[in-house]
């Protein structure tokens, strides 16, 4: 087992990083037992709050009413989760609403969320996941229900929406980093690709509170800035997807270069289509 390495007593980054600390509004927030907002604020991590954002300028993410089942990838230590979870449990679907989690790393259980520990680069890992999110796509199927069609179709998925705020750690090499930034986003797109709920034949986008809601299923995905990068998007991305945007949430850091994809309303393969 690796060592915990301290932070040097008085060394100029640990200031740095222990100011920096100090002064985030998002770090204070993140343990604030109470709050003016409707929103809980004892979250887990800062990076919740950056989901809090995302969900709140596009609300088909996470929509209280529609939204039955997420996965989110690279969950730990679980903020993205509660936050997911605490949309689900507002809505009508409460109680039939289901988060799966999934990090190399443990996790403290969140009640109500399925935590999955491994790899999501190993593909025993995303077959199990995958299996799980069948057995529910199953068990939600019957008649009356319309699911049972939709399956014969093969035009359900199963999932809602998937969160990926997956980063591997970093080496410096930003040749490597970007690397590693790619392999996760190509894993997490065609994972999304297998489980997302495909919008179905003329459905139409609508209009909801004055915003557009796209039929299908949706990809919120961390990626680091990159002209590679740029071109997964359009190759990868776009041609699957009715509206790809890049989000900088404002509780980003803005000297840190990554950035997310919201991918709103799955259409399927263009090759097929
Ligand atoms: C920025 S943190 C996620 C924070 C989380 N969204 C939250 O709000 O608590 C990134 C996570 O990605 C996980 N991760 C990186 N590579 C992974 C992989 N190959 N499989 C699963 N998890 C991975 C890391 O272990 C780390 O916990």
């Amino acid at each position: 087992m690796r060592a915990a390495i301290p932070l040097a007593k008085g060394s100029a980054s640990s200031s740095r990083w222990l100011n920096r600390q100090s002064r985030d509004p998002y770090v204070r927030l993140r343990s604030s037992p109470t709050s003016s907002s409707s929103l809980p604020t004892s979250y887990r991590s800062r990076s919740s709050f950056k989901l809090v954002s995302l969900a709140q300028k596009h609300p088909s993410l996470l929509n209280p009413s529609t939204t039955k089942s997420v996965v989110d990838l690279g969950a730990a230590p679980g903020g993205w989760s509660q936050v997911a979870l605490n949309m689900l449990k507002r809505g009508k679907t409460s109680g039939r609403g289901r988060v799966w989690a999934v990090d190399i790393l443990g996790m403290e259980p969140i009640p109500g969320v399925e935590v999955i520990k491994g790899d999501f680069l190993s593909s025993e890992v995303r077959d199990f996941l995958k299996s799980k999110v069948q057995q529910q796509a199953s068990a939600g199927a019957g008649p009356g229900t319309g699911m049972d069609e939709k399956m014969e179709n093969d035009t359900f998925g199963g999932i809602d929406t998937v969160l990926s705020d997956m980063m591997a750690p970093m080496t410096g090499v930003r040749i490597r980093d970007i690397g590693l930034s790619l392999e996760l986003c190509a894993a997490a797109t065609i994972f999304a690709r297998d489980v997302l709920n495909k919008a179905k034949e003329g459905e139409e986008v609508r209009k909801e509170g004055g915003k557009k809601v796209y039929p299908g299923g949706n990809l919120v995905m961390k990626f680091f800035a990159h002209p590679d990068l740029d071109e997964f998007k359009k190759l990868e991305l776009d041609p699957w997807f009715g509206k790809v945007v890049v989000e900088k949430p404002k509780e980003s850091r803005s000297e840190s270069s990554e950035a997310y994809w919201v991918c709103l309303g799955f259409k399927g393969d263009p090759n097929v289509r």
